[in-house]
């Protein structure tokens, strides 16, 4: 039970179960920010024997996220079950999100390639975008003066948007098949907890097969994967020999294809196995947290009618009522980007990343933290502490903005991490929200109906709360 040489203080913990039930207690967010006011910006904790370093100083953060050694990955339950789903048999770890070393770098260097390719983030990407923004601005036009619940609303577009970079086509905004994967999605999100130990602990999963978080979770992935494996097949059968790089799963195909013999390693290169994987991962990391950024933006927006019109008025000014928003425009309206950014504090959707662990003994803030500690890393700490915003509780997108009007992101500012594992989407997930929310604000004004709001404890992802407008 001895905190191990080395690793930073923390509270004394009980044998195995460790710290685990104050964080269960308080939920992950209110414990780790109680053990950052009691220890400071890194400390270690133990939860069902394992150590974990928590680091929250945002100096450390960016030190540690930089650190390709504390850039490995904690094992996710979850994804080696899709993993021995799609492989048939337990199998090394798939994809990009769960993976450490040479298999990672090699899957998550092709897919960056290729989203760069193919427009990711630029401009070339506004048609798609376009298309879809133009169904979602009909739907609320059709629905204009009646009490909205915005909810899933925005997830249709942005997994239509995800659809048409990874396979190139589009789903109809009423298909039914499009309606039950966005539904499984956002479940399975809000049920997935990396902390909760039957997510985490192949013996809980033995010993207690019904726990509804495993039936839950798992199940949703894997219907989501079975779908997912559905298109990747019928792209296939459809493409036969012939060449389309035009969307993701064409370049890998292609890639592949240039392969020796034999050169098709499980292990680092590219395989029709991680291209199922990396499709999935895209779906689950890319429409949940951008759709839920766009219903954090409309929770906070029509709640703050002052912002709501100075962006507005801002967008009238430089847009024009006759246009509408797009990606030129970004940089002349500054209101509306330090607006995004201020969504983005105040929803702090990945509270700390996804868990990291120490593939080699890691020196961070004067402490050697040993291989194969899990670090997690505190990102609600720079986005929310007292220490670095005034009240941080109040929606004020001037924050960001500095004497002169320009946008200003500190460096405490990390919703999207940092170093070696950021975000593979943010440049897409910036033109999104800028895209859709520009253009909904641009076209409607937003009011909150009087119904109470609900608020539902979500731990891995800040889901918004249960609102009208
Ligand atoms: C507003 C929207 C988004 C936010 C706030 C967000 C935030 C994050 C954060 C905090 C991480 C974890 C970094 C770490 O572990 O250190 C992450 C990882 C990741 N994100 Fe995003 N993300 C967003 C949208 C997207 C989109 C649109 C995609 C792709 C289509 C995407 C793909 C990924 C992938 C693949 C990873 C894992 C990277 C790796 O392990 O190397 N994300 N994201």
């Amino acid at each position: 039970n001895k905190r191990p040489a080395g690793l930073p203080p923390g509270p004394f913990s009980l044998p195995y179960i460790g710290n685990a039930l104050q964080i269960l207690k308080d939920t992950s967010k209110g414990a780790f920010k109680k053990y950052t006011e009691a220890y400071g910006g890194i400390m270690s904790f133990k939860s069902y024997g394992v150590w974990t370093v928590l680091v929250s100083d945002p100096a450390l953060m960016r030190t540690g996220l930089a650190d390709p050694v504390a850039s490995g990955r904690t094992d996710l339950l979850l994804l080696r079950k899709r993993d021995s789903i799609i492989k048939g048999r337990e199998c090394p770890a798939l994809g990009i999100i769960g993976t450490s070393g040479d298999v990672w770098r090699q899957q998550r260097r092709f897919t960056l390639r290729t989203l760069r390719d193919l427009g990711f983030g630029r401009n070339t990407m506004e048609p798609i975008m376009q298309e879809e923004l133009d169904e979602l601005l009909q739907l609320f036009t059709r629905r204009q003066g009646e009490k909205v619940d915005v909810g899933l609303l925005f997830n249709r577009s942005i997994v239509n948007v995800i659809w048409a970079i990874t396979i190139g086509k589009r789903y109809s905004y009423d298909d039914k098949k499009l309606e039950a994967l966005v539904e499984k999605v956002n479940k399975m999100l809000l049920t997935f907890n990396p902390l909760h130990p039957a997510l985490r602990f192949r013996w809980v999963k033995k010993l207690f097969p019904n726990l509804s978080i495993i039936r839950h979770t798992e199940g949703y992935m894997a219907e989501v994967l079975a779908f997912i494996e559905g298109e990747v097949e019928a792209y296939r059968q459809e493409m036969g020999d012939q060449v389309d790089t035009g969307c993701y799963i064409g370049a890998y195909l292609y890639e592949l294809s240039l392969l020796k013999p034999g050169e098709e390693d499980d292990q680092t290169t590219l395989t029709v196995d991680h291209l199922k994987a990396n499709i999935l991962e895209l779906f689950l990391a890319g429409s949940e947290t951008t759709s839920s950024t766009l219903w954090w933006a409309v929770f906070f927006l029509a709640s703050n009618p002052q912002a709501q019109q100075t962006m507005q008025e801002e967008m009238d000014r430089v847009v024009g009522r006759d246009n509408t928003p797009a990606q030129a425009h970004m940089d002349r309206l500054p209101y509306t980007m330090a607006t995004i950014c201020e969504v983005q504090r105040m929803g702090d959707l990945l509270p700390f990343a996804i868990p990291h662990k120490a593939t080699e003994d890691v020196s961070l803030g004067g402490y050697r933290i040993p291989k194969g500690t899990t670090i997690l890393f505190n990102l609600s700490h720079g986005l929310l502490d007292p220490k670095y915003w005034q009240e941080p509780t109040q929606f004020r997108p001037e924050r960001f903005l500095t004497e002169e009007g320009k946008v200003f992101k500190p460096d405490h500012f990390m919703p999207f991490g940092s170093g070696k594992r950021v975000c593979l989407g943010e440049s897409l997930a910036r033109l999104e929200v800028f895209v859709f929310l520009a253009s909904l604000m641009h076209r409607f004004s937003w009011r909150l109906a009087d119904d109470n709001v609900t608020w539902e404890t979500s731990t891995f992802l800040s889901q918004p709360p249960n609102f009208y407008v």
